[in-house]
């Protein structure tokens, strides 16, 4: 059992609760001592398809977990779903790079301004402590999705400015995440199935891998480590996209690439650390914690002490981190259940 000695007797929210991370978070802590998981999302199809699989799989723990129905741009919603909070994860999100850039005010509303509700409506409600969740495509912008990211992170910051001491505000900042909902590799493999090739963007785009277990793990080193306004990073392994194609077909088959150029908004390597970031970082073993810029706006004073601070060198991205082979790439992705049970499927064809 995965626990946490802040969780006893404890309720802790997740909005965007039905998504792959809330499914992966129930998966840890479902036995532990918590009193409540409280799921706050959308979807009622999502909602109705995880209450059903509960009640079949943990029909004994199935009650801790209470649904509610609400959207983060809905302030009433949001409000009425937080009495009785104690802990929130923060997931509620537009995720996809694409539809992003073709609608980016759907991503302002969602991302930054449902963010801002989030956590007025806990603040308000004497959250004690709340972890965000952004992405890699948050540093140094250039679509829609991450700059409706960098957005939150900014709002959280200046939220967690003025929660600190009541209510306690970080934010985890995440890689890739293997296997998502409409993310590469499970499309990879569906196109193996049919007998097609892979339709490759760049093969020398790099990207973090990250799986589910990984994501939650980070949320909740953030959620006992974090200090108002920290940022929080995993140390992660990155792969090219080719390198990441052949680790497929090794699995699955190889049916041939065929290569379609970079998306809408497509960068060719993400940061998980800006350079002005890496200056304010410590590492922590397996993570490294940004601390928040502490000044504040009488910026005059800092110069007369001296603190002026160079930049780092160097950014944290997925072209300089630790980089996998073909074969490292294939034990990374067989850490996930997705690819896990999509080979046994396969192989009993
Ligand atoms: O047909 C395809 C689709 C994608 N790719 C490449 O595969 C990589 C991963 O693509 P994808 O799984 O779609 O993820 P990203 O576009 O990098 O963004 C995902 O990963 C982010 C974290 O960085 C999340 O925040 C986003 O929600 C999620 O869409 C990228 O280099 C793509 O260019 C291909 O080569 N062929």
């Amino acid at each position: 059992m995965a626990t946490s000695k802040f969780f006893k007797d404890k309720t802790l929210m997740i909005t965007g609760g039905t998504g792959s991370f809330g499914s992966t978070v129930l998966k840890h802590f479902l036995d532990s001592d918590l009193k409540e998981i409280r799921i706050f999302s959308r979807d009622e199809k999502k909602q109705d398809d995880m209450r059903h699989e509960l009640q079949a799989k943990h029909p004994d723990l199935a009650g801790k977990v209470k649904f509610y129905i609400g959207d983060v741009r809905n302030m009433r919603s949001v409000q009425d779903a937080m009495p009785g909070v104690d802990y929130i994860f923060h997931a509620a999100a537009l995720k996809q790079v694409p539809s992003c850039e073709f609608f980016p005010m759907e991503a302002v509303r969602t991302n930054v301004e449902g963010t801002d509700n989030v956590l007025h409506a806990a603040i308000d409600a004497g959250v004690q402590r709340i972890v965000c969740l952004s992405t890699d495509k948050a540093a140094y912008p250039i679509n829609a999705m991450g700059i409706s990211k960098a957005m939150m992170e900014k709002v959280i910051g200046a939220n967690a400015r003025v929660a600190a001491g009541r209510t306690t505000i970080c934010c985890t900042r995440y890689g890739n995440v293997m296997c998502s909902r409409g993310s590469v590799i499970p499309l990879f493999i569906d196109q193996i199935k049919a007998g097609n090739p892979l339709t490759i963007t760049d093969p020398n785009m790099t990207r973090f891998l990250m799986n589910l277990d990984e994501a939650v793990a980070l949320v909740m080193f953030a959620f006992e480590h974090g200090e108002p306004g920290d940022l929080f990073v995993q140390k992660s392994d990155a792969s090219t996209i080719g390198d990441l194609a052949k680790a497929v077909q090794k699995l699955f088959g190889d049916t041939g690439t065929h290569i379609i150029g970079t998306r809408h908004g497509e960068k060719l390597f993400e940061t998980l650390m800006t350079n002005e970031e890496c200056m304010r970082s410590v590492d922590m073993g397996d993570y490294y914690r940004v601390l928040p810029d502490g000044r504040d706006l009488n910026y005059d004073k800092f110069f007369v002490k001296g603190q002026v601070q160079t930049m780092a060198s160097e950014a944290y991205t997925s072209h300089n981190t630790r980089r996998l082979d073909v074969d490292g790439t294939v034990d990374k992705i067989m850490t996930t259940d997705y690819v896990k049970e999509a080979l046994a499927d396969w192989n009993r064809r």
